[in-house]
């Protein structure tokens, strides 16, 4: 299914350390500036399966995590993106159905279940992949803290890395409108600026460009 007519889904993905939240907070901020209705969002969501998720990690591994945050993912949809975007709103999410071909496959889950239990979740209408260099993420991550069990040096920022590319690659052949973003050499207010920009574009209609990784 593709995100409702009306309002516009942008998802954000990458690795640990990457910028997602403080891209997230920034379009919020760009965004609104130029007077676009913005409701920020994330994945987990804040409700009881997403707070499950994100803060029993320890106590949930593979397939049930792959499953919890799936059925957090259907949930969130239902009761917090769909009527946003019913309302006209630019919904910009925090994590989405990228992380999972991504944390959930370094969890030791096939891919081909990953991609069946997240096959019905709304298309977003502009997929962005963040992405930097590994020793930069890991970096990042490092100077800031490891927030959970999936952040745990360079060696699984390459991992994840990796499995970012795959992935950008993976779900815009599957139709995915997929935008790749370099966050390694680019300030916060930089990357945010050239977001708000292909945003603005795709809600007045001029977009999006596509650009795999
Ligand atoms: N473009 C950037 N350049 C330099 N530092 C950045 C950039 N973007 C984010 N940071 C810094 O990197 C750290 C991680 O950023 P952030 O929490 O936004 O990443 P994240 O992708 O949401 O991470 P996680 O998945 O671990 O929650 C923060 O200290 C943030 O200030
Ligand atoms: C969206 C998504 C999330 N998770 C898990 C992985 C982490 O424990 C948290 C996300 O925390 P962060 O601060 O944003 O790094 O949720 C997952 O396993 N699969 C997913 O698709």
């Amino acid at each position: 299914m593709s995100a409702s007519p009306g309002g516009v889904l942008v998802t954000l993905d990458g690795p640990a350390g990457v910028g997602k939240t403080t891209t997230a907070r920034l379009l919020r901020e760009y965004l609104g500036r130029r007077g676009y209705p913005v409701h920020t969002t994330t994945q987990p969501s804040h409700g009881v399966l997403g707070k499950t998720a994100r803060h029993h990690t320890d106590s949930y591994h593979g397939y049930a995590l792959a499953c919890l945050v799936a059925a957090d993912r259907y949930h969130h949809l239902e009761t917090d993106v769909r009527p946003h975007l019913e309302a006209g709103h630019i919904v910009v999410c925090d994590r989405y159905v990228a992380s999972s071909y991504v944390l959930q496959r370094m969890d030791g889950v096939p891919l081909p279940f990953v991609e069946a239990i997240n096959a019905a979740a709304d298309r977003p209408d502009l997929a962005v992949i963040l992405q930097a260099p590994p020793a930069v993420t890991a970096a990042r991550v490092a100077a800031r803290g490891a927030h959970n069990r999936f952040h745990t040096g360079e060696c699984t920022s390459r991992q994840e890395n990796d499995l970012y590319e795959d992935t950008a690659t993976r779900l815009a052949a599957g139709g995915y409108p997929v935008l790749a973003v370099q966050t390694g050499d680019r300030s916060p207010t930089g990357v945010a600026d050239y977001l708000t920009a292909r945003i603005a574009d795709l809600v007045e209609g001029h977009g999006p460009e596509v650009v795999t990784a």
